[in-house]
């Protein structure tokens, strides 16, 4: 259970620069393209809803974004646990909150950086935003004035005023508790605890343990100065005397020598092995500060192989992170309209993400983790791309705000609401998610043939540095070199490896590969060297041909009907050999899968049946359950054309083929695509809105891709090359980075 995933900085700051500075925009829900949508937005047609706000408050939530709006406000005194970098600094932590409200939760929140230390400027300026959101989420503020802050303006607003580090943090903390402590046959009530970090974070957790049942006397807390100790008078506050302990122990060191649980929501590198040896049996170890932990869970586990350990970060199992809680306990307190995220609240949310975690986890989740997950040591809490969240937690959360009485609007139909959650969510970002968990897992050698170009390079890189496995380029060292400095990626030149024609021992045998494969086919042996030894498409083939990387990525260089037709010469990937090429759509949170994309110039109906089961391979491997629509301008038989009677025959030769998927055709996009205009065939045998478009011909594919991905913004991947023996990808010249790197995450986990 090592971390592997390796961030470089200049990856995090070319993240947080492209496509556009920063990590979101605003976009308009309703129409704002005519005079009319003009007078109806703006004057006159604005002044009805002021006018009906005015008379009854309560109707903003219907006319407004304030009732799905959260505002994230920080001062940044306390960015992570990096310390007080002022408010400017803290910004891009606060955009991240605000995607992850929008990503896990669907809740629209902008962050707001507020340039005071002062409590009273930040209680005024918060206090005068109550009108425009449904809820504020207060952010890496220090104790103790994020103490005073929370308070006042607990009393003063009449929206959730929720200070996550505090509040979050100790939620997560304990539901990761509760888990941990039934896997090491323990009781809250009788466990042994130390607590480092008295700030924000760290006496609400106290607080909160306290409150399921933890003894006081039971309790050391410990802050830059060691244990909080009963008539300690320096470094003191009145929120940290509340905790004092009865004890003779002065140090970390001495606290912690026979504790059962250590909490840390203090500073990286904190705690020592010898701390962690000296803990009970069995210990559990939360090392929750950010973005370092006080101490690894590897250097945790070399000294103590029974312990369980969470950190506050992804790339270790047991992610003890309030990014489990804000987004749902937001999304449950606007559903309701509640006036306050309360203590009954929280609770909810900490008991139902413990139980959550001890529920069998679907396949679904497993793929898009890469691995099995089971209630266990390695996995005592929910992982944040766990698509249940979004409907287990927030009714948890909402039923408890409505039996406490913190409701303006409860919900009457609980179940209608659940299905309401699970529409919510954007089912494209688990696959994303899923194939990458999948890659990860495989460790695949990836060949990126074209080592010439930068947006290459960087990928192959990236695929490196995200640990998806190890990244293998083809090119000439120098050329290599010379383009990842340009690139600010000097370092990388060590940890890639590169290879040519000029220096692989293996040439002599790539070339009697391929003279035996063309010799019968007008090639010889100075075409089979020059092919071989000069062209890398053809060479990076090879070398995926003798097993001398796992898969590979090519293509964005050149054509890919070029680059396909110079892999033929390594690989059987001809339409007769049944390749089929499969272009993912991905936009506004569906997924519709075009094809042929790539091979099939003009496919016939027996084609066209096989492209179908081609697809439907794809998209079982995508995690979807395939539902193919035979397209064409023509539905079920009008109007009658020539053109269309391949698409017509294409569901026939199915019927024939006695597949295990769902298919029907042929019809428009729009039958294939919107239920209520499919409601008009009530024949029709798809149980849903098509997933798989199977279109009659590769000019209409690159036809209807282009136009998505041009007019809608559509995000396209693929196309992806299927039923060829290999995996292999073809990119085309337009890629960006993060397309090629798609690719090979699709090659890494044999998605064709
Ligand atoms: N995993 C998660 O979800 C979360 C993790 N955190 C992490 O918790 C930490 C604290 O955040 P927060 O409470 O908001 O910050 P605060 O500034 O409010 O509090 C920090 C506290 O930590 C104490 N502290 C700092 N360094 C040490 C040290 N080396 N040894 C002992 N105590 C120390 C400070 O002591 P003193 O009072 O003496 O100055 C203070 O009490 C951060 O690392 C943050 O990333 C926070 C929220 C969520
Ligand atoms: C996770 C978080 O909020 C923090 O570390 O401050
Ligand atoms: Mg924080």
């Amino acid at each position: 259970m090592t971390s592997k995933t390796r961030i470089t900085p200049e990856e995090a700051l070319a993240y947080h620069l492209e496509p556009k500075p920063g990590k979101y925009e605003i976009t308009p829900t309703t129409p704002m393209a005519t005079q009319r949508d003009l007078s109806l937005a703006y004057s006159p047609g604005v002044a009805v809803p002021v006018q009906a706000i005015a008379d009854n408050p309560a109707s903003a939530y219907d006319y407004t974004v304030k009732g799905n709006m959260v505002a994230v406000i920080s001062n940044g005194t306390a960015i992570l646990g990096m310390g007080n970098l002022g408010a400017l600094a803290s910004k891009p932590v606060m955009e991240g909150k605000a995607v992850l409200f929008k990503r896990f939760a669907d809740v629209n929140a902008i962050d707001i950086e507020l340039d005071s230390e002062d409590a009273d400027d930040i209680i005024k300026a918060v206090a005068m935003m109550g009108p425009t959101f449904g809820g504020i989420n207060l952010e890496d503020i220090k104790a103790p004035e994020c103490f005073i802050i929370e308070q006042r303006l607990k009393e003063i607003m009449d929206i959730p005023v929720f200070h996550d580090d505090q509040h979050g943090t100790a939620v997560i903390c304990a539901a990761g508790l509760i888990n941990a402590l039934e896997l090491s046959g323990k009781k809250i009530g009788d466990v042994r605890i130390v607590l480092n970090g008295a700030g924000a974070a760290g006496i609400a957790c106290l607080e909160l343990l306290k409150s399921m049942g933890a003894k006081h006397d039971n309790c050391i807390m410990c802050d830059t100065k060691g244990v909080i100790y009963q008539g300690r008078v320096e470094g003191m506050n009145q929120w940290k005397s509340a905790h004092a302990a009865n004890t003779p122990h002065r140090s970390l060191e001495q606290a912690m020598i026979g504790a059962d649980v250590f909490l840390g929501v203090s500073a990286k590198g904190a705690v020592t092995p010898e701390m962690v040896s000296s803990m009970a049996e069995n210990p559990v170890i939360f090392a929750m500060a950010n973005p370092d932990p006080e101490i690894t869970p590897e250097e945790a586990h070399a000294v103590r192989p029974d312990a369980i350990v969470a950190t506050g970060r992804s790339d270790y199992p047991n992610q003890v992170n309030n990014v489990l809680g804000f987004p749902y306990l937001f999304r449950g307190a606007l559903d309701i309209h509640a006036r306050a995220i309360n203590d009954e609240m929280k609770i909810a949310c900490a008991h139902a993400l413990a139980a959550l975690a001890r529920e069998d986890v679907p396949d679904e989740v497993a793929m898009a983790y890469g691995r099995k997950l089971s209630f266990g040591r390695d996995y005592i809490i929910p992982t944040p791309f766990d698509p249940r969240l979004i409907y287990v937690i927030p009714p948890a959360v909402a039923k408890a705000g409505m039996d406490t009485g913190v409701a303006r609007r409860p919900i009457v139909d609980m179940n209608a609401y659940i299905l309401n959650l699970k529409s919510r969510m954007d089912p494209t970002a688990s696959i994303l998610q899923g194939i990458h968990a999948r890659a990860k897992q495989a460790q695949a050698r990836m060949i990126f043939a074209e080592g010439d170009d930068p947006r290459v390079l960087r990928a192959a890189v990236a695929y490196q540095r995200a640990g998806l496995g190890k990244s293998i380029v083809v090119g000439r060292e120098l050329d290599v070199m010379e383009k990842l400095n340009t690139a600010g990626l000097t370092d990388a030149h060590r940890e890639l490896e590169i290879v040519n024609a000029a220096t692989t021992p293996h040439l002599e045998s790539y070339r009697d590969f391929l003279y035996k494969r063309l010799q019968r086919e007008g090639h010889d042996r100075q075409d089979i060297h020059r092919l071989a030894a000069r062209d890398r498409h053809v060479f990076a083939a090879l070398m995926l041909a003798h097993g001398h990387g796992d898969g590979l990525v090519t293509g964005a260089t050149r054509k890919s009907a070029h680059v396909l037709s110079l892999i033929n010469h390594v690989f059987d990937a001809k339409a007769t050999d049944g390749a089929v090429g499969v272009t993912a759509l991905l936009h506004k949170g569906k997924i519709v899968l075009i094809t042929d994309t790539l091979v099939h110039e003009w496919p016939e109906p027996d084609d066209l049946a096989n492209i179908a089961i081609k697809a439907a391979g794809v998209a079982r491997n995508l995690g979807l359950e395939p539902r193919v629509a035979f397209v064409s301008f023509s539905t079920f038989g009008y109007p009658v054309s020539e053109r269309a009677t391949k698409m017509h025959a294409a569901p026939k030769v199915l019927d024939a083929m006695n597949v295990d998927f769902e298919y029907e055709g042929e019809m428009t996009v729009d039958v294939a695509l919107n239920p209520e205009i499919a409601a008009n065939y009530p024949f029709n045998r798809l149980t849903g809105p098509a997933n798989i478009l199977v279109v009659p011909a590769r000019h209409s594919a690159s036809i209807s891709v282009k136009l998505m991905q041009e007019m809608a913004g559509a995000t396209v991947i693929g196309p992806i090359l299927t039923g060829v023996p290999h995996p292999i990808q073809i990119c085309t010249s337009s890629s960006t980075v993060n397309d090629i790197l798609n690719m090979a995450v699709l090659a890494a986990c044999k998605v064709g």
